[in-house]
């Protein structure tokens, strides 16, 4: 896509010739997109220049610039004063909010059209931009047209040789359309018009010389747009400066070649047309403009979302810790109290099994003296039954009147005594002992009493109820 060029004669008699979209000026040709004769009403301009189909654009969020480049007296001003009164009413049908300035650069100076007051350029996210550009925002018609005729009286219009009624400044009307992710805007741009500086008088040299540095500038921008020169010289100038944003190929670019035809203005119209035709070769790219502020207020607020939602995720995880510590801590607890328990039941455990091997012990023990006390009772038994067997052959020795100490009692007791009471003693000194070992249980039934000495140091002793003294 390129730019749209529109050639506009001016009527009046002129040698100027039109053949389709050929320009015949002089002795060379001009070729335009469309070229509106000196007959053309407004309802053509609109035609002509697209303007549906611009303001469609627009609605879209794609920038527009009209521009109207002539020498003075050859119809911008004419040709922008027919073409607002047509977009106002249509362009307050969008989505975008609509706001309006406009702007005028005299002298290299950039003033506030509806504020009257100079404005500094600065450069911002790699545009210039005029700083605290007044912008009202616009809901009807009326309200745009009270705006656009405040601009118009603010204006500095210069009358000089050429034209009486001639704008000395470059103007720059603009809508701008705004929603909440994109920007757009409509520009109209009115540019002083180019003339010989012979042609004008001398005291207004000075504007000539500034409006002719900047159309050359601007001429040179176009020139190197359409030959693809990496390197645009758009700060030369504050005009370039603030057409950066049209021209940069983003935005859909109309040029209005304004022609004065008459016959002494036929060099100025080749000069004129020239431009257009080095304009056409301009290729663009026409894309919807983010608003990058937008953009970033809309990104930052997804940025608090997601540091919100994060938040939550860090919160319910503080939490869920916090529970988590709780519950070890209840656990360790409840650990602790188990491993007392543990411990403790390993203590009893240990005594258990003290108390099992002491009970074994006792067991063995039992069993032991069980087994002793059996014994013991075989043996008292035993020994019962000799003491019987004593006191039988003893009463019966006795009543022969027999020694008692005879030699086959000894051998009853074989190994236990050499004589009767040897005997006996030993087994009396056997028992005490046992009754010591077993903590004087009385296990025996001793039927033998102790042998005592009388003061005749005659010796006794009993069995059973018998007493024997000897
Ligand atoms: N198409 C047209 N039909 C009728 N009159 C026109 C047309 N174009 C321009 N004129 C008249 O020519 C005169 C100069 O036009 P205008 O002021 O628009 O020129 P300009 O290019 O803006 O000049 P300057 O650059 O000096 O401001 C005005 O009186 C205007 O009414």
């Amino acid at each position: 896509m390129k730019v749209f060029t529109v050639a506009r004669l001016k009527p009046g008699e002129t040698k100027i010739t039109i053949e389709k979209n050929q320009l015949r000026i002089l002795d060379k040709s001009y070729e335009f997109d469309v070229i509106l004769d000196e007959q053309t009403q407004q309802d053509e301009l609109y035609v002509g220049l697209n303007i549906g189909q611009l303001l469609e654009q627009f609605k879209n969020g794609i920038s527009q610039v009209v521009f109207c480049y002539g020498q003075t007296g050859s119809g911008k001003t004419y040709t922008v004063n027919q073409l607002i009164p047509m977009i106002l009413p249509q362009i307050l049908e969008s989505k975008f909010e609509i706001s309006f300035s406009v702007l005028q650069i005299y002298n290299e100076k950039i003033l506030d059209m509806l504020y009257k007051q100079q404005l500094k350029l600065r450069y911002k996210n790699n545009e210039f931009v005029p700083e605290n550009l007044t912008k009202f925002i616009c809901h009807s018609q009326e309200e745009l047209v009270k705006l656009y005729n405040k601009a118009n009286k603010n204006r500095i219009i210069n009358s000089h040789q050429l034209n009486d009624f001639s704008s000395r400044s470059h103007c720059i009307y603009t809508f701008h359309g705004q929603t909440t992710d994109l920007q757009c805007e409509f520009n109209i741009v009115d540019l002083a018009g180019s003339e010989r500086l012979n042609q004008t008088k001398v005291q207004q040299i000075q504007e000539s010389v500034e409006i002719n540095k900047s159309l050359f500038y601007l001429r040179q921008v176009i020139q190197n747009l359409a030959d693809k020169v990496q390197q645009i010289p758009y700060r030369q100038s504050k005009l370039t400066s603030l057409l950066k944003k049209s021209l940069n190929g983003k935005s859909n670019v109309v040029m209005v070649i304004c022609l004065n035809p008459s016959d002494d203005n036929l060099l100025q119209c080749q000069q004129s047309a020239q431009y257009g035709v080095k304009a056409r070769q301009i290729i663009l790219q026409p894309e919807q403009q983010q608003d990058d502020q937008q953009r970033q207020i809309r990104e930052l607020k997804q940025q608090i979302v997601n540091l919100e939602q994060q938040l939550k995720i860090a919160q319910n995880t503080i939490k869920s810790l916090k529970q988590n510590q709780q519950n070890q801590l209840v656990q360790q607890q409840q650990n602790s109290i188990q491993m007392e328990q543990i411990n403790q039941i390993n203590n009893l455990l240990g005594q258990n099994k003290k108390l099992r091997d002491q009970m074994q012990h006792i067991n063995e023990q039992n069993f032991a003296l069980s087994q002793l006390n059996h014994q013991m009772q075989n043996e008292n038994q035993d020994l019962r039954d000799k003491i019987n067997i004593f006191e039988e052959i003893i009463s019966e020795d006795l009543k022969k009147n027999k020694d008692p100490f005879r030699k086959d009692w000894v051998e009853l007791f074989q190994g236990e005594g050499s004589n009767y009471l040897e005997i006996i003693i030993n087994k009396l000194q056997y028992y005490k002992q046992l009754q010591v070992k077993y903590n004087n249980e009385k296990i025996l039934l001793n039927p033998i009493h102790q042998t005592v000495k009388n003061s005749r140091n005659q010796r006794s002793f009993s069995i059973g109820k018998r007493e024997f003294k000897f």
